[in-house]
């Protein structure tokens, strides 16, 4: 027993000396496990057998007399890297909380994740309990970091079709990432309409988008036939009636929400048009679940719009 405090002491002299956890609370667990170890430098040395079970007296005097001088060493080298850690995973945290960008901000936290654990490592005692679980967050940070990997490679790579849709329709400029492209064309289908053949007829209602990928379309009015714009590829056709329904499916979650009416006839103006369509509700879903990408369509349908509204306009001083 005598002898356990006296290690103790000696550890406790040691500690004070290194500034390290000067607490009595955080060296009492180190009393028992003092018995037979001593760390220090970050290694766990044996206390030699005959020192075990001596008298403090015969502790001190053969400690001294057989040079062991690592006992009273302070532990300022392993202290300060402990701290440093500590100091330096709380530093990738605040600059995590300060970015937005989600790769950065999870490779952030698990920067600030590993030096935790490091903290909780190399300090005197090693706790186990934040370590474990910094593990389980640790693998989750990475799984989630692979997952937005292989979605930036795979938008980094797409198909040369999709990749020519995203250069011909100027995504990049009209807010859409390669990343939010890929995530909204994975749901297209492609479709084919003939010549004269109605995509939207106005007062019908409206439950497909369309994207015109080649051909153009015709908006005509319905009580004179007069034409009164014409749809360019590269232009949506029902991002009228999609905007509303989201909106309308907004203010009402709980509702079933009835489909919104053509604003206009449209038809197809070529022999045939090749066209990309989405069903509304499937859009929605997928829209929902991503702010980004419902801001980036409303980014992108607003310059169409835009389009369309020049192009009738112009239209109308030929008539
Ligand atoms: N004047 C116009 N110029 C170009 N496109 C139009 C015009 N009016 C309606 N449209 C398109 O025709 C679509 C008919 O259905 P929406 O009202 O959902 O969305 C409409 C627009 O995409």
């Amino acid at each position: 027993m005598a002898c356990y405090f006296s290690v103790a002491r000696i550890t406790w002299a040691g500690r004070c000396r290194g500034g390290l956890l000067p607490s009595a609370s955080s060296s009492l667990p180190l009393f028992s496990s003092f018995q037979r170890t001593h760390q220090h430098a970050g290694h766990r040395l044996r206390l030699p057998l005959n020192l075990r079970y001596k008298s403090t007296n015969n502790v001190d005097s053969t400690i001294k007399s057989k040079g062991y001088k690592f006992m009273t060493k302070s532990r300022t080298g392993i202290g300060s890297f402990a701290s440093l850690c500590s100091h330096a995973a709380s530093i990738c945290t605040v600059f995590a909380y300060c970015n937005t960008d989600m790769f950065e901000l999870r490779c952030l936290a698990i920067s600030s994740g590993v030096l935790a654990m490091s903290f909780q490592y190399f300090r005197p005692q090693p706790l186990w309990i934040p370590i474990r679980w910094g593990c389980l967050i640790l693998c989750i940070n990475g799984c989630m970091i692979t997952q937005l990997l292989i979605e930036r490679h795979r938008a980094n790579h797409m198909p040369p079709e999709l990749k020519k849709i995203y250069d011909e329709g100027s995504f990049d400029e009209r807010g859409f990432s390669k990343v939010q492209f890929m995530k909204f064309f994975k749901h297209a289908r492609r479709t084919v309409f003939v010549g004269k053949e109605i995509i939207s007829e106005e007062g019908r209602e409206m439950n497909k988008l369309y994207y015109i990928l080649d051909g153009n379309a015709t908006v005509t009015c319905k009580t004179d036939g007069r034409k009164l714009a014409t749809i360019p590829p590269h232009c949506f056709i029902g991002e009228l009636s999609f905007l509303l329904h989201v909106q309308d499916h907004k203010r009402n979650e709980q509702k079933q929400i009835p489909l919104k009416k053509a604003s206009a006839d449209v038809v197809a103006e070529n022999k045939t048009i090749h066209v990309l369509e989405w069903e509304f509700d499937e859009l929605r879903k997928i829209m929902s679940a991503d702010r980004d990408l419902s801001n980036a369509f409303a980014i992108y349908s607003s310059h169409d719009m835009r389009n369309k509204l020049l192009s009738a306009n112009t239209e109308g001083r030929r008539t």
